[in-house]
């Protein structure tokens, strides 16, 4: 049930009727799983400037990844290659499979939360926002390892997968913990929208990635994304009905989202100028 560096738990369960026991507990192993474990920043559409490539030369890039985003294959975002036939129907597969995977998931933790029942599922239900980002990270060199800046996802659910090279890490108690590479499992980061919305009850899990050295990394992350016109604060079933202050004031998700791709387009001298979900934290 537990691997040494983070918390892993067995949903199969959820898979099939009754069950209830390993259901209930895999609930409570959730609920009271350490704020930082339980996690891409969603390059939007012909909207949004970021589909692939490298965001910068790779001289001027501090995070040395490249990477390419698949758009959900009905949101008519995708060009596909006309050499490779499959792709789109492992495309289509992958959606299928994780859009499946993000429901269990979204179920589970709103069930933990408490919040009203299939409340997550009914307020995030467009899933043409979702995206599947590759990465492929440079070896370290003498001047440097880092692969991807330690962050948290703007989205809902992150789905991560990495090869066997490893270097994913998350910071829990201020130490980074490596998230050793674990074949059958697949790594779920909350992300902002969770911690809004249960008044950080749910943490975002700050994570980042080291590149080690002599080797290419690959990585995957399927994005479970709230579209943009959807406000985002607090649920009231967490801060008025029960008397605690909301920790957030509201937004809607596309101007959050734009402020996140605006981090990754300008180039910020300072780091206080880099928004993250503390730009809507009511801070009294
Ligand atoms: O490459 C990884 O393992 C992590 C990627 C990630 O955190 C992201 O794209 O937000
Ligand atoms: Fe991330």
């Amino acid at each position: 049930m537990v691997n040494t560096s983070i918390l892993t738990v067995d949903l199969s369960c959820f898979f099939n009727e009754g069950h209830e026991d390993d259901k209930k507990k895999a609930r409570e192993i959730i609920s009271h799983a350490p704020m930082h474990v339980l996690n891409m920043d969603s390059f939007r559409l012909s909207h949004l400037p970021l589909p692939g490539g490298f965001d910068r030369p790779p001289e001027q890039l501090a995070n040395k990844n490249e990477y390419f985003t698949i758009f959900h294959p009905e949101s008519g975002s995708n060009l596909y290659p006309n050499d490779l036939p499959e792709f789109r129907e492992v495309t289509e597969q992958i959606f299928h499979q994780f859009t499946e995977t993000g429901l269990l998931v979204e179920t589970i933790v709103n069930d933990c939360f408490g919040l009203p029942p299939k409340f997550l599922q009914e307020y995030n239900n467009d899933r043409n926002w979702d995206s599947l980002v590759a990465l492929r990270y440079l070896p370290a060199t003498d001047i440097g390892n880092t692969g991807l800046g330690a962050h948290q996802d703007a989205n809902v659910l992150t789905f991560l997968f990495q090869d066997q090279v490893g270097g994913l890490e998350v910071l829990k108690d201020r130490g980074w913990i490596p998230i050793v590479p674990t074949e059958g499992s697949i790594i779920v980061n909350l992300g902002d929208v969770v911690q809004v919305l249960s008044n950080n009850k749910f943490k975002s899990a700050i994570h980042r990635v080291v590149r080690p050295e002599g080797k290419f990394r690959h990585s995957y992350g399927f994005f479970y994304t709230l579209e943009g016109n959807k406000w985002v604060e607090p649920s009231p079933s967490i801060t008025e009905d029960i008397g605690v202050p909301a920790q957030y004031r509201g937004f809607f998700y596309k101007d959050y989202q734009q402020l996140r791709i605006r981090n990754k387009t300008h180039l910020h001298s300072r780091p206080e100028d880099v928004i993250h979900i503390t730009h809507y934290a009511i801070t009294s």
